[in-house]
């Protein structure tokens, strides 16, 4: 039997309904929420991206400010951009699109940033608070995961979640928002990664399998044990000459054929993408709240 396809897409319009309450709240107060974004140089997935996340700011109500920057910006310049950000009073929140330039430092970048205005919550700050389970903000794409698998039906408590990837915006956070005691998490978590031995029978322990990886259909139909749930993240571009725009995004998971053994699954798109927008749009709205001493 088919697995049931967890639709991002629909489960993140079902949060921009409960959003746009949150959002009228402040409204009526006089308060617009702001959202900054920061693009460095012209790498054409990463437009995309913040072309989404403005395009959501836009139907939220949610004003938005894009800041450009070509490639051979210098590390100062963006920092002094950073700054202009922290001090913005109408930008409640803002993040910096990873990954930049070789020649800038992204940790030094990051830590620049305001972390009651960290809409990704990378900040060193924000990522201490999430491990301890105390956030102000939570990392969009890994919060993303969990509310689509709750929302899903897909309770992680006392499941065994086997991640693969430990990079610090999704493998690392997904990994410390599971195993954390609480609602919407207790799971028993494993985290594997280029140098994991016996990758593929680690991974048919998994009852829910998380892919951040990277690599295009790495994660096949046999490495699935029959009834898990699939959450792929990864979004690659592979050329595609019947397409219109010459390629085609694809995940991390062999969609086609792990569908047959899993219980449930994420396309691509469609999946944590849309996800990962929602939960940034609920940090920036957070974010106006906190701003203002209003609970959300
Ligand atoms: N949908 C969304 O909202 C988002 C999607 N993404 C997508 O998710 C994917 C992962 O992103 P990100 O975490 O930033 O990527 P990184 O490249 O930072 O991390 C990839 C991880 O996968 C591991 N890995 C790579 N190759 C293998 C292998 N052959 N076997 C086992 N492990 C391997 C790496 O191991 P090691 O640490 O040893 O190098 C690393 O930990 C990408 O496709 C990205 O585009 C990312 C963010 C948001
Ligand atoms: N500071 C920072 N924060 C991020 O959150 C961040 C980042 N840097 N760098 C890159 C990754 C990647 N990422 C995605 C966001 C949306 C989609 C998304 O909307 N995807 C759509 C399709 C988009 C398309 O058509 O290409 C979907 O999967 O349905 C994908 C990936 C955020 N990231
Ligand atoms: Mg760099």
């Amino acid at each position: 039997m088919d697995a049931q396809i967890i639709s991002g897409k629909e489960i993140s319009e079902q949060i921009r309904e409960e959003l746009r309450e949150k959002v009228a709240y402040l409204k009526d107060r006089g308060i617009t929420p702001g959202l900054g974004v920061v693009l460095v140089g012209e790498d054409p997935a990463s437009k995309i991206y913040v072309n989404n996340k403005i395009k959501a700011c836009e139907d939220l109500g949610l004003k938005s400010k894009a800041v450009i920057l070509p490639a051979e910006v210098t590390e100062d310049e963006l920092l002094k951009k950073v700054d202009e950000l922290n001090a913005d009073p109408e930008i409640h929140a803002f993040l910096v699109q990873l990954p930049l330039p070789k020649h800038i430092d992204e940790n030094k970048v990051i830590n620049r940033i305001d972390p009651h205005k960290d809409a990704d919550a990378f900040h060193p700050f924000n990522v201490g608070r999430m491990l301890i389970g105390d956030p102000i903000f939570m990392p969009a794409t890994p919060h993303g995961i969990q509310e689509m698998l709750v929302r899903s039906g897909n309770d992680p408590a006392g499941k065994h979640v086997v991640i693969i990837g430990r990079s610090n915006i999704v493998g690392k956070p997904v990994a410390a928002i599971l195993m954390q005691k609480g609602k919407g998490a207790n799971a028993t978590v494993t985290v594997c990664h280029s140098r994991t031995s016996n990758l593929q029978e680690i991974v048919k322990t998994g009852d829910i399998v998380v892919a951040a990886i990277g690599s295009p259909r790495f994660i096949t139909k046999d490495m699935i044990k029959e009834g898990a749930v699939v959450i792929d993240v990864g979004t690659n571009r592979v050329e595609d000459a019947t397409a219109k725009k010459g390629y085609r995004l694809v995940g991390d998971v062999d969609f086609e054929n792990v569908k047959e053994v899993a219980s449930a699954i994420t396309p691509v798109p469609g999946g944590v993408g849309p996800m990962t927008i929602v939960m940034l749009m609920k940090n920036a709205i957070s974010a106006a709240y906190k701003a203002n001493n209003l609970e959300m």
